[in-house]
């Protein structure tokens, strides 16, 4: 199928037609510095929480909303208090705070999702909902969903009634225990977590509590033990800050680039509840230094990157794709570990990984004992085609390798997930877009 380069808005027109559902976006850049602004979508992690607990409050007025599918999805399933059967989607977060928000309300529903939702655990957080009265089914395989919600009996309260107590590991999903302290508020004894195995994704948790006292609840965090009392929340506003997660495409862009690049991103702020930000610890080792402007953004300025590292990413799963395409495209060598949960997100990111770096003569290897080791023989960007697995991260870890040649990217719609303009602010900043629509047999 012929096809013609298109600049500005035909591709983000493109994108509304379901025709390309199959295609894919060939991707090019014309050899300049890359400079501009560009636009990150607000944090869908944030934008979930105070979500829920501006339902749990009653009231409050949220503003910069992600445009993610996942919040938009989340908005919308929290407006059908009718409905019987819940369709999370793709999306970890709407599947686990519903499933906890559903239960504690005791609705009677039927929780379900893509395949590879229900190939996601959800165990750990059916156990702590089933004891704290929640009478929940599996209607396919044991552990994972669609899940059957039929109702709840709750604790009675008494007055020297102490915390409702819960063992709960950390080392699968921190989403499960996020998603049980934002109800904590609303039960009768309030909750004590006993947090078990190594914590992954700690500042996912973190945000959790901001956001809650944020609207009123507090929530004591004694490491191993997280204690909310029964309270109310109150209604309150939040603006949302932007999502550090998506930025980290835009480091990957200004540390691949030609040599003077430099890009201002809006939105984010130096004190920032989300432990994404941790990318500009790890940028700056890979040649990108992080200015904080005032007004809420931040200017990326290309250096020089510097040899060899290690990084633990067990507080910062999101990241790790990035930081293994950047790092193998430069041909440094990073020592990744704390990539555990990587292997059930939306796709096996590990082993997605391995396969689309090997096409550039990149690669990811395990060493064992939970460590990888990312880097390069020689790095070529010369036509590949990158598969995406339904990952929105797999798409966008590897566009910003456009700057060093043409490649194209398969099924680019999955960027909706959490960045839907992730394709627009490309175009924007001056990259050259094909879309390849699906042949229509
Ligand atoms: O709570 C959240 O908003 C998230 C927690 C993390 O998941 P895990 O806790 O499963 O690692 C992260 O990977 C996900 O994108 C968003
Ligand atoms: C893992 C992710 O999301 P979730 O678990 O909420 O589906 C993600 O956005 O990378």
């Amino acid at each position: 199928m012929v096809s013609t380069l298109h600049r500005g808005g035909s591709w983000s027109f493109a994108l509304q037609a379901c025709r390309i559902i199959n295609s894919s976006l060939t991707l090019s850049w014309p050899g300049h510095p890359l400079r501009g602004i560009a636009q990150v979508p607000a944090s869908k992690s944030e934008s979930n929480r105070a979500l829920i607990i501006q339902a749990l409050a009653g009231g409050g007025t949220l503003a910069n909303l992600s445009d993610a599918n996942d919040t938009q999805l989340m908005q919308r399933l929290l407006q059908e208090p009718a409905a019987s059967i819940v369709d999370a989607e793709d999306a970890g977060t709407v599947m686990r705070f519903l499933t906890a928000y559903l239960a504690m309300t005791g609705r009677q529903v039927t929780l379900t999702g893509t395949a590879r939702m229900q190939e996601r655990p959800i165990q750990v957080l059916v156990e702590a909902l089933r004891q704290l009265g929640a009478r929940i089914e599996y209607t396919g395989q044991e552990g994972y969903p669609p899940l059957r919600l039929l109702g709840r009996t709750p604790e009675s309260a008494t007055e020297d009634s102490d915390f409702t107590e819960l063992t709960v590991r950390g080392d699968i999903s921190s989403q499960y225990i996020s998603a049980l302290l934002m109800i904590g508020p609303m039960l009768p004894h309030g909750l004590r977590i006993w947090l078990t195995g190594k914590v992954g994704s700690r500042p996912y948790i973190r945000m959790t509590q901001a956001l809650m006292q944020h609207f009123g609840a507090q929530c004591r965090d004694l490491g191993e033990v997280l204690e909310v009392r029964p309270q109310a929340y109150q209604p309150t506003d939040y603006t949302v800050e932007g999502d550090w997660s998506a930025a980290s495409y835009w480091y990957a862009m200004v540390a691949l680039g030609p040599a003077g690049s430099h890009l201002t991103l809006p939105t984010l702020r130096r004190y920032s509840w989300q432990g994404d930000q941790a990318i500009v610890g790890i940028m700056e080792k890979l040649g990108v230094r992080t200015e904080f402007l005032a007004d809420e953004a931040i200017r990326l300025t290309q250096t020089n990157s510097a040899g060899r590292f290690a990084q633990d990413f067990t507080d910062c799963p999101d990241l790790a794709q990035t930081v293994a395409v950047v790092a193998a495209a430069l041909g440094v060598e990073v020592e990744m570990t704390g990539l555990e949960s990587l292997r059930i997100k939306e796709t096996d990111r590990i082993a997605a990984l391995q396969v689309e770096l090997a096409k550039f003569g990149g690669h990811l290897t395990d060493e064992g004992a939970g460590r990888f080791r990312v880097g390069a023989q020689e790095f070529r960007v010369a036509g590949q085609q990158v598969a995406t697995y339904h990952d929105h991260r797999m798409a966008m870890a590897f566009a910003p390798l456009a700057l060093r040649g043409a490649l194209s990217v398969e099924a680019p719609q999955v960027v909706r997930k959490s960045y839907p303009q992730f394709w627009k602010e490309l175009e924007k900043v001056g990259f050259l877009t094909d879309p390849t629509p699906a042949p229509i047999y």
